[in-house]
C-alpha cells in the first residue's frame, strides 16, 4: 500500500523507515514504535475527544426532550427519561475527568465509557420505547457507533469492540422487551451494514494516521541530520545551542563547544579522490559522535570537513580533556594522508570555548570564541587543541 519503497532504502536503517518498508496492514507497529504512536495519539486526539463529548451531551439532551413528543405519556416514557438522565450523569462525570488534562492516562477507558454508556443507554431506551411504539427510531444507535469509529479518537480495535458491545446490548434489550423477530432482524441488519461502513472508514483513517506519524517523524530526522555521517546538522545544532543556552542559564551550569576541522582536507580530496574523502568524513564523524556521550551532548557536522561537539554541564578542564581525547582518537585511526604538511595521517584541529551562560552574554559568543580558538589551532600548526 505504501509508495515510499523507492527512497526508503536510502535512509535505512531507521526505525520509521524500517516500519514503512515492512508495512503495517494489521494496524500495528513494532513494540517501541507502537507505544510511541499511542502516546502521540492520546495527545493528538485530546481536544477532539473533549469536543465530541460536549457535542454528544447536547445531542443526547436534545433526544431526551424529543422523547416527550415521540412517546405518549406513560410509565415507559418515564423509564426512558430516567435512563437518559443516568447516562447524562455518567457522561458529565467522564467529562469532568476529561477536562482535567492530567487524567490523560485514563483517556482510553474514559472514551470507551463515553461510547458504551450512551450506546447501551440508547439500546435500552429504544427497547423500552418499542414496547409502546414499535416504530420508535432506533437508527440513533448507528450514530453512536459512528462517533466511536470517527470522532472519539479511538483505534479501530477499541471502536469495533465498543460498537459490538452496543449491538449485542441492543439485541439483548429488544429480546427482553419482546420486539417481533422480523423487525429485530431488519434493525440488526441495518446496524450491521452501517457498522461495516464505519469499520472500513476507520481502518483507512487509522492506516493514514499511522503512515502520517511515521513519515512526519522520518522527515524530522532527515531534516535534522547529515546524510553522510548521520550526525546532527547545522539547523539542529542552532536550535539545540539556543535551547541548551537557556537551560544552562536557568540551572547555572557551564556549557562547552568544541569546533573541529580536519587538516588539509582539500589536499586529501585532491590526492585520494572525493569518494575516499567521504569515507574519511564518515570515520571522523563516528569519532566525533563518541565524544558526545551524555543525553544533552550533541555531535554535529557543521558542513564540509567541519564538526562540532556541544557539551552540557562540563568544566573547562574537562572540555579540554574531551577535545584532546577526540583529537588523539582520530590520529589513532592512522588514516594515511600523504599530502598533509602536518602528519602522515588525517588529523584534527580543535578550538574549545567554555562559558557560564548565567553570567550573561549571548550564545553567539560561545561560537565566536570557539571559532577564534580553532583559527589559532590552525595557525599554530594544526593537529592540536586550543582554548
Ligand atoms: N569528499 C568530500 N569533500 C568535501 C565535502 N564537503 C566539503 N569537502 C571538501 O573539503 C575541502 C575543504 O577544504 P578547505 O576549506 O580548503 O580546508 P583544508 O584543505 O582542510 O585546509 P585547512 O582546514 O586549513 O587545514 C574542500 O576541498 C571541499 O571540496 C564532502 O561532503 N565530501
Amino acid at each position: 500500500m505504501t509508495t515510499h519503497q523507492a527512497w526508503l532504502d536510502d535512509v535505512r536503517p531507521n526505525p520509521y523507515a524500517d516500519q514503512l518498508a515492512i508495512g503495517f496492514r494489521r494496524l500495528r507497529f513494532v513494540r517501541t514504535l507502537e507505544q510511541e504512536y499511542r502516546r502521540y495519539m492520546l495527545e493528538d486526539s485530546f481536544d477532539l475527544r473533549r469536543l465530541t463529548l460536549c457535542a454528544g451531551m447536547l445531542v443526547w439532551l436534545a433526544f431526551a426532550v424529543l422523547d416527550f413528543f415521540l412517546v405518549p405519556a406513560s410509565t415507559e416514557r418515564w423509564w426512558m427519561f430516567a435512563i437518559r438522565i443516568g447516562v447524562l450523569a455518567l457522561l458529565l462525570a467522564c467529562g469532568l475527568l476529561l477536562l482535567i488534562r492530567r487524567h490523560i492516562h485514563l483517556l482510553v477507558p474514559l472514551s470507551v465509557t463515553c461510547i458504551l454508556a450512551p450506546g447501551l443507554g440508547a439500546a435500552a431506551v429504544v427497547a423500552v420505547a418499542h414496547t409502546v411504539d414499535p416504530s420508535y427510531p432506533y437508527e440513533g444507535l448507528l450514530l453512536i457507533c459512528m462517533v466511536a469509529y470517527f470522532l472519539a479518537g479511538l483505534r479501530l480495535t477499541e471502536a469495533l469492540a465498543s460498537s459490538v458491545v452496543v449491538l449485542i446490548g441492543y439485541v439483548a434489550f429488544e429480546l427482553l422487551a419482546g420486539l417481533v423477530l422480523p423487525r429485530l432482524i431488519n434493525n440488526v441488519l441495518f446496524l450491521l451494514f452501517g457498522n461495516l461502513m464505519g469499520l472500513v472508514g476507520c481502518y483507512l483513517l487509522e492506516y493514514k494516521s499511522r503512515e502520517h506519524f511515521l513519515v512526519v517523524r522520518l522527515m524530522r530526522i532527515l531534516a535534522d541530520h547529515d546524510a553522510l555521517t548521520g550526525l546532527h546538522n547545522r539547523r539542529s545544532f542552532d536550535r539545540q545551542l539556543e535551547r541548551l543556552w537557556r537551560q544552562a542559564q536557568r540551572e547555572s551550569l557551564p556549557l562547552a563547544l568544541l569546533l573541529c576541522d580536519i587538516d588539509h582536507f582539500k589536499a586529501y580530496n585532491d590526492h585520494y579522490g572525493h569518494q575516499a574523502g567521504d569515507a574519511v568524513l564518515r570515520r571522523a564523524g563516528a569519532v566525533v559522535a563518541d565524544a558526545a556521550r551524555r543525553p544533552l551532548d550533541m555531535a554535529v557536522r557543521l558542513g564540509g570537513e567541519e564538526f562540532a561537539v556541544l557539551l552540557y554541564d562540563i568544566s573547562q578542564p574537562q572540555a579540554l580533556q574531551r577535545a584532546e581525547e577526540l583529537r588523539a582518537a582520530l590520529e589513532a585511526l592512522k588514516l594515511r594522508h600523504e599530502r598533509s604538511d602536518t602528519a602522515e595521517m588525517v588529523t584534527l584541529s580543535i578550538g574549545v570555548a567554555s562559558v557560564q551562560p548565567a553570567d550573561g552574554g549571548e550564545f553567539a559568543q560561545l561560537y565566536a570564541h570557539a571559532d577564534r580558538a580553532l583559527y589559532e589551532a590552525k595557525a599554530f600548526g594544526r593537529n592540536q587543541v586550543v582554548a
